[in-house]
């Protein structure tokens, strides 16, 4: 079967795994990408832009600071911006995104908040008045955006944020102002130096009273000038773990004046005279966040992806070592601790992504309800985003620190580009609200679900199966060898888990409620165990969302996603053994004989990992590693990598001549 990426002069042992290949990797890629056009367009992007000098980085970014990488970066941004329809239908979202990750990375750039928040805030909350003055402009590009919501002393308790927007009657305007040195809004992508304009979350004041967080479109730097205004103070927070081409900002405002309507005013009003009108689901205001938290899991599928590919490319390519005497060394590929540690994370990929499809087409579906008056199906896409923010990225953060240390020591050099891709992945389970926080929106939904279920009541589509019947034994291991039967009892395991836990931490917060303390305290008293059920329970909705997806894919395909698929779930089985094990659903055998199947997977699997990677069909650009590139051809590029650091430019260096050599001198001089 072809794996399409074999070429001459590629390392030989890589073109070996690509030869043991048994499917159809563009296949694979274009059900990856939604369809062959789709696949073929990514490709064409690649490479127009690879052959484009205005994207060549003659230095590497690793070797530059952070002000010339910032530089080249908004460089590449203005290219992107005029030239764009060279290489791309800039209509449409998904070339585009390629398009930025081959011509920028993923590091940051100027218009990367623009697009990803303060344009869907305007579009999700602002109304005709506001929208039809700056959507155009900002879709033009003649105001860059972006969106201010953290602040220093607050991030994510939001109703305590202390940026105030008070409503004057007389002028039918708005005071936005930064009462305190914890009120400066700090963290803000693209904020500091970027941005002219920026949607920004205040505490909204009416007659006295405090109405709580909305949001109001500013304006922050002049547009010819781009000096900041009057009562403005915008800056550049520092360096940081990673996103060093971002200019993440910290602001204070001084007692702003902005006309009303630029309040985002699609879902809550205040009306001239200062009525407040409430919107039709109290966290509608909060719906940028909702959108955000569900697209970034395709980021982050992609994120591990890259990890994985290189992790596994590297391992075919690096031989070191024997399994038996008296051999060549082995790719160390073939070490099962290796495989253990690459193949669950390819699988992991693969389910992320499969999962955002999902989660998307509920994404579109809640937004064609709520712009026809029903938020019915809000509440359970916030709960389940919730959750699959924070398992997703605490997931593909472990992942790709595995395939870092996998590398061994290259994997430690930033030319293997897992240090760097870790820092900017790593935020994620920060950014877009704490994943401890976040996996308490997603438990506060199940205690309501147990509730519901215990008396009966419809369940919506994350939590339908707490409606099932338990059989009260698995089926695990008793199905005789039926792959498709042997899938289902281990969803149904992961799936009495998930509930058990829901209703064991239900019980537990009930109690301690019965023993005199307050709900909000109890539940304090009972949040590890809360946030154990929330992961569960994500981790079974991603683990049906992949089965869905294996078992509808083309036929062509479905062996090899059903070998990933099987892996998977014997290796979330064993990862959350415990679980199955507690109540006495599995017994001991039964998970002696999870881990017996998850080993023959190892093995199964083997001869299609590379080509398994290779289906990602991650450009050399985009994987930006040494120790990735498609050709194998590690060692020599390694090398060559390294001639760039500027401490080569001269043989021996300033530091060594002022400093190193004198004190060699004196300490010879006192012999
Ligand atoms: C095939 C090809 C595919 C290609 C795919 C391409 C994909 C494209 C990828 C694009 C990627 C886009 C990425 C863009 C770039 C991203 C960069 C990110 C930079 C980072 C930005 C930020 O970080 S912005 C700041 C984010 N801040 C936070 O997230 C703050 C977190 N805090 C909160 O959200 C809230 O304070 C809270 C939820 C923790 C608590 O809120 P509150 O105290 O007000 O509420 P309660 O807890 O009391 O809950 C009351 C009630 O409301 C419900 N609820 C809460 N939030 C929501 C919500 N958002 N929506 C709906 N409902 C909500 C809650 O469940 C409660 O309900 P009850 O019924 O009362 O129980
Ligand atoms: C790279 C990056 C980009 C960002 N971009 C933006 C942006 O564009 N716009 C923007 O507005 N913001 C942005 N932020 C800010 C980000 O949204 C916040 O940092 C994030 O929401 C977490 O809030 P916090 O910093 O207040 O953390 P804190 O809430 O102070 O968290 C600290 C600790 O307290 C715990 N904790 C807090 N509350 C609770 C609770 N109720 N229960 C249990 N534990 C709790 C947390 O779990 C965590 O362990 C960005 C941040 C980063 C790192």
């Amino acid at each position: 079967m072809p794996n399409r990426c074999i070429k001459e002069g590629d390392n030989p042992d890589l073109t070996k795994e690509r030869k043991t290949c048994t499917f159809d990797t563009d296949e694979l890629t274009a059900n990856l990408y939604g369809s062959r056009n789709n696949m073929e367009r990514r490709r064409e992007i690649t490479k127009k832009i690879s052959a484009d000098p205005d994207f060549a980085d003659p230095i590497p970014h690793d070797f530059l600071s952070r002000e010339k990488c910032i530089e080249a970066t908004a460089k590449k941004t203005k290219a992107v911006v005029q030239r764009g329809s060279e290489f791309c239908d800039v209509t449409n979202y998904y070339e585009m995104l390629h398009l930025i990750n081959e011509a920028i990375g993923i590091g940051g750039y100027p218009l990367a908040l623009h697009y990803g928040m303060f344009l869907p805030a305007l579009e999700g909350q602002a109304e005709k008045e506001l929208t039809d003055d700056i959507i155009p402009r900002a879709k033009n590009l003649e105001v860059i955006g972006a969106y201010a919501q953290t602040e220093m002393g607050h991030g994510t308790n939001l109703r305590e944020l202390e940026t105030t927007a008070t409503y004057d009657k007389a002028t039918q305007e708005f005071i936005i102002n930064t009462p305190t040195r914890s009120a400066m809004k700090w963290w803000p992508g693209n904020l500091g130096k970027m941005s002219n304009y920026a949607v920004v979350t205040c505490q909204l004041f009416i007659d006295g009273r405090k109405i709580g967080p909305h949001n109001f479109l500013v304006q922050l730097r002049c547009e010819k000038t781009h000096e900041p205004l009057p009562g403005i103070i915008v800056g550049d927070i520092g360096p940081k773990m990673a996103f060093d081409t971002n200019d993440n900002g910290f602001l204070a405002l001084d007692n702003i004046r902005v006309p009303r309507k630029n309040m985002l005013m699609k879902h809550a009003k205040v009306s001239p005279d200062g009525v407040y009108t409430p919107p039709m689901h109290a966290k509608l205001n909060y719906g940028t966040m909702v959108y955000v938290r569900a697209h970034m899991l395709y980021a982050h599928g992609q994120f591990l992806a890259t990890a994985a590919i290189v992790a596994t490319r590297y391992s075919a390519v690096r031989r070191q070592g024997r399994i038996e005497h008296g051999v060549p060394e082995v790719q160390i590929l073939d070490y099962q601790t290796q495989q253990h540690r690459i193949f669950p994370q390819i699988a992991r990929a693969y389910a992320i992504i499969f999962t955002y499809m999902d989660i998307k087409d509920q994404y579109d579906a809640m937004i064609k309800g709520i712009a026809e008056g029903q938020t019915d199906l809000l509440p359970d896409l916030h709960a389940i985003t919730s959750g699959l923010k924070s398992v997703v990225t605490h997931m593909a953060g472990l992942g790709i620190e595995q395939c870092r240390m996998a590398c061994g020591g290259h994997g430690y050099s930033d030319a293997s580009g897992l240090p760097k891709l870790y820092g900017v992945q790593i935020g994620g389970c920060t950014y877009e609200g704490e994943n401890m926080v976040m996996l308490q929106q997603t438990a506060r939904y199940l205690m309501k679900a147990v509730a519901s279920a215990l008396q009966g009541k419809p369940l919506s589509h994350s939590v339908a199966y707490f409606g099932k019947k338990s059989s009260g034994k698995s089926r695990i291991g008793k199905e005789g060898g039926d792959i498709a039967r042997e899938h289902e009892a281990m969803l149904e395991a992961l799936e009495h888990a998930a509930c058990r836990l829901s209703v064991e931490a239900s019980q537990m917060w009930e109690k301690r409620g019965r023993g005199g303390e307050t709900k909000e305290r109890a539940w304090n008293g009972v949040t590890v165990e809360m946030n154990r059920a929330a992961r569960v329970h994500t981790r079974v909705f991603m683990a049906r969302s992949f089965h869905r997806r294996v078992t509808s894919s083309p036929p062509s395909i479905r062996p090899v996603l059903t070998d990933l698929l099987s892996l998977y779930l014997h290796y979330e089985c064993v990862d959350m053994a415990h679980h199955l094990l507690e109540d006495g659903f599995c017994s001991g055998e039964q998970i002696r004989y999870l881990k017996s199947r998850l080993y023959e997977d190892l093995t199964t699997l083997r001869p299609n990992a590379v080509s398994l990677v290779d289906s990602f069909d991650q450009s050399d650009r985009e994987l930006n590693s040494v120790l990735g590139r498609r050709d194998g051809n590690v060692y020599e590029a390694l090398y060559q990598w390294a001639r760039k650091s500027e401490l080569n430019y001269t043989d021996v260096l300033p530091a060594v001549q002022k400093y190193v050599m004198p004190m060699m001198e004196e300490n010879r001089s006192k012999l």
